[in-house]
């Protein structure tokens, strides 16, 4: 951290945020800030309040005039994990998914330029932008544009004020099951189309939508999808009006993810074969046809993702969990969220990060075997049916990724069985929540490591909580109704039948407010 002696207040007007936005014009924001570049000059007071939109402008209109066309941060793609003497680095306007040697691409922001500022200063700028409609960082993405897409015009920005989710203190939950007190649930499926998806969606269109108008040859944007990713797609597309296409595993998505880019105007295409055949058709084709990938392979989608773990520590005031649980299935996510909490790190707002778990489905595990073996012989699985229907995936796009996050963050990969992923959902929907099924995924893991003792009931614990559970209505009718061959379904609780008369309706309320009685 700079000290006061030999920085500059943030508000001084030589400073490029304070004369060219009105970011630090809300009383929210009258703090004193550190940068740690020096200057002769005397700091001035901040600006006391921001002035009202006039009435012919729309908030997009304010952005502009307020624009920051000067950018003091800058970033590009390099090759995943790279070897540090790599010269290689592509421009995030040029259209490339993979390096060179074949392997993945991670965007890299320039962090010389954003540790000019300190911790408290970026803590400070992100809790000033929450809960505000100011275009674009309203959105919980975009109120970190300095770290997601530092160089994008904000009226290049596609967004649906994403992000901001709700992190769910899971109080019954947590005594009533886990005997944990400090036990929260990050509802990253409270969302735009229903799933944490929308973060890194909102990046990459935005990006689709600057590549466009300068004039690059995208003509629309692709996708394989277990459900998720299509519907996020194609609601960000049809947002900007760029044509989108979704390859979906035929009979393998819930009846409302396939209805979301139907509804949204897609092209959707049903195809005869799992995830992994999807995702090698829409590789093969977006090498021969100008539609932009839009799959987690795509490192933008990650840089929208990682403002989850950001948020994670802001919503914390700051302060850091011991644990943070992530469902994985194509195991993009599971690096966005390492490299959201690497990054605060890195930049000096926390000085830690959380122990990661990564949850698989036993059915679609490559992961979890891998973790198994000690990270020897990587082998893909052919994943098996499961009521985690969004992570059926056995040949993840993401995997050195994952094995990068997890190895760098002292890790561990669990995996649940059908019966532990369904019996997890339902207790929790018991306790007041109404999760996925890889929710549950995720929640068995804590089982397992709460019984093992490896996760200790004081542990501050964070469980993502990846879709929307009225995405998955079907498994839980299925397990209420006992319709599921070889399950107990331990947890089930289905509609009492009963006659149209008051003699009926008074026995059965009878019978259950007497099993209730204490
Ligand atoms: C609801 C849901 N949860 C978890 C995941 C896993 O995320 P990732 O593929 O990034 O591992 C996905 C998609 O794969 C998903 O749609
Ligand atoms: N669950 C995903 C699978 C594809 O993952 P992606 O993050 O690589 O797009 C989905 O919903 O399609």
């Amino acid at each position: 951290m700079a000290s006061s002696s030999s920085s500059t207040s943030l508000f001084h007007s030589s400073n490029p945020f304070f004369q060219k936005s009105n970011l630090f014009t809300s009383k929210h924001t009258q703090t004193h800030f550190t940068i740690k570049s020096s200057s002769e000059s005397q700091p001035t007071p901040p600006l006391a309040t921001k002035h009202r939109r006039p009435a012919d402008q729309n908030i997009r209109d304010e952005a502009r005039r307020n624009n920051n066309h000067d950018h003091l941060f800058s970033a590009k793609y390099v090759p995943f994990n790279a070897d540090p003497s790599s010269t290689e680095s592509y421009s995030l306007d040029e259209i490339v998914y993979r390096s060179q040697s074949g392997g993945l691409l991670d965007v890299r922001h320039d962090i010389t330029a954003l540790k000019r500022y300190d911790g408290e200063y970026w803590r400070t700028l992100f809790d000033s932008r929450v809960g505000k409609t100011t275009w674009p960082y309203g959105s919980g993405v975009w109120s970190k544009k300095e770290w997601v897409l530092p160089e994008i015009d904000d009226d290049d920005i596609i967004s649906a004020f994403e992000g901001n989710s709700n992190l769910f203190w899971a109080e019954r939950f947590g005594k009533q099951f886990l005997g944990m007190n400090d036990l929260w649930v990050k509802h990253c499926g409270i969302s735009h189309t229903g799933s944490f998806k929308d973060l890194g969606m909102s990046v990459l269109v935005s990006q689709v939508n600057r590549l466009r108008k300068m004039g690059r040859p995208v003509v629309g944007v692709g996708c394989a999808s277990t459900g998720d990713t299509s519907a996020a797609l194609s609601a960000y597309c049809a947002s900007a009006g760029i044509p989108s296409m979704v390859f979906l595993p035929a009979n393998r998505i819930s009846m409302a993810q396939l209805v979301q880019p139907i509804a949204n105007g897609a092209f959707v295409l049903s195809i005869d074969t799992d995830f992994d055949g999807c995702m090698q058709l829409i590789r093969e084709v977006t090498a021969e046809l100008p539609i932009y990938l839009a799959n987690s392979l795509n490192s933008l989608r990650l840089e929208g993702q990682k403002t989850a773990a950001i948020e994670i520590l802001q919503q914390f005031d700051w302060e850091v969990p011991d644990w943070v649980i992530v469902p994985g299935g194509n195991l993009g996510n599971i690096y966005a969220f390492y490299k959201g909490f690497h990054m605060c790190k890195e930049l000096g707002l926390v000085d830690r990060i959380p122990r990661l778990v990564c949850a698989q489905a036993a059915n679609a595990n490559p992961l979890y075997l891998y973790f198994k073996a000690g990270w020897k012989d990587f082998k893909a699985v052919k994943a098996g049916t499961t009521f985690a229907s969004a992570i059926q995936i056995g040949d993840p796009v993401s995997i050195d990724r994952a094995v990068y996050a997890l190895q760098n963050s002292n890790g561990i990969v669990e995996e649940a069985t059908e019966e532990e992923l369904m019996d997890a959902m339902a207790q929790a929907d018991s306790t007041g929540m109404f999760i996925c099924p890889h929710t549950g995924v995720a929640l068995s893991a804590l089982f397992k490591l709460r019984n093992s003792g490896v996760i200790k009931p004081t542990d501050k614990t964070v469980v993502v909580s990846t879709a929307h559970g009225l995405k998955f209505t079907q498994s839980k009718t299925d397990y209420h109704s006992k319709d599921i061959k070889d399950m107990a379904c331990r947890f089930s609780n289905p509609p009492v039948q009963v006659n149209a008369d008051f003699g009926s309706v008074m026995d059965v309320l009878k019978k259950y407010l007497l099993s209730k009685a204490h």
